[in-house]
């Protein structure tokens, strides 16, 4: 037998190994922790709302660079859905607009969210490292960067179960995206995963998955530790010079 015999986990295995990544997932950054365990300021939700916007822009955009780099119309069709899921069609107003009710129901003005005046730059640079990193990939890589998906229910789930307790000053209203992604994001994993699963296939890949994978989840962290620097410890950037959000608002 060839002495280098393939070394890569059977599908099973490589699967399970990648939903263990969910162990990295950002639910357990202090982060996500207080705003569940209700330990969180008004300043501090409406900071993450305002900031995590940057993402959910980010994301249909992310998600056509993808389809731009995809000559299977098959995958296409499939991929298609998820842009509409956020930027709307008829009947659905979208992910984007439902984030900017989430945004009224914690206080904010529609104004000042799309401005984007409150987007930090370390959660600009976090977020369009993915969308860089879906532009320059292969789509198989790009789809697998998607991939902490597999553990998002959970975290829309534990914000639908416990806000409402914790913060009764937000509207029920603003509730509507975190219900919503429970079923778009299940339904997106399983494609993601199915085209994972079939495309990393040696040993070598499947490193490469789970460095892909890392650096996905690395992004989510990072988004929030720049959050945490704003809105937790009071020092945003430049705080040691002036009091004013002078920091770009994206090129
Ligand atoms: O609220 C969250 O914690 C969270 C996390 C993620 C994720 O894991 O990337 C996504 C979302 N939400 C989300 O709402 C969403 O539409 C989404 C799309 C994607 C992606 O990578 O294509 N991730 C996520």
């Amino acid at each position: 037998m060839n002495a280098k015999a393939n070394t890569a986990m059977n599908r099973q295995d490589f699967e399970q190994a990648l939903r263990d990544k969910g162990a990295y997932y950002h639910i357990h950054h202090p982060y996500h922790r207080a705003m569940y365990s209700g330990q969180c300021t008004p300043e501090q939700i409406r900071g993450w709302v305002a900031n995590r916007y940057y993402y959910q822009v980010r994301i249909p955009q992310k998600d056509a660079a993808i389809m731009s780099n995809c000559p299977d119309a098959s995958v296409r069709r499939l991929w298609l859905q998820r842009i509409l899921d956020h930027d709307g069609h008829e009947g659905d107003v979208g992910g984007i607009e439902a984030w900017l009710t989430l945004a009224e129901a914690v206080g904010l003005s529609r104004e000042e969210v799309i401005d984007e005046r409150h987007v930090l730059p370390g959660v600009r640079f976090a977020v369009d490292a993915y969308f860089n990193f879906a532009r320059r990939a292969t789509w198989q890589e790009a789809a697998c960067s998607s991939l902490t998906e597999l553990f998002a229910p959970e975290i829309h789930q534990s914000r639908l179960d416990s806000w409402p307790q914790h913060y009764p000053w937000i509207e029920e209203n603003g509730y509507r995206y975190f219900r919503k992604r429970l079923s778009e994001a299940r339904r997106d994993v399983e494609h993601g995963l199915a085209i994972t699963l079939d495309h990393f296939t040696t040993e070598a890949q499947q490193q490469r998955a789970f460095e892909i994978l890392q650096f996905k989840l690395d992004i989510l962290w990072s988004l929030l530790d720049a959050l945490t620097m704003a809105y937790v410890h009071q020092t945003p950037p430049y705080h040691t010079v002036t009091d004013q959000p002078v920091w770009h608002r994206g090129l």
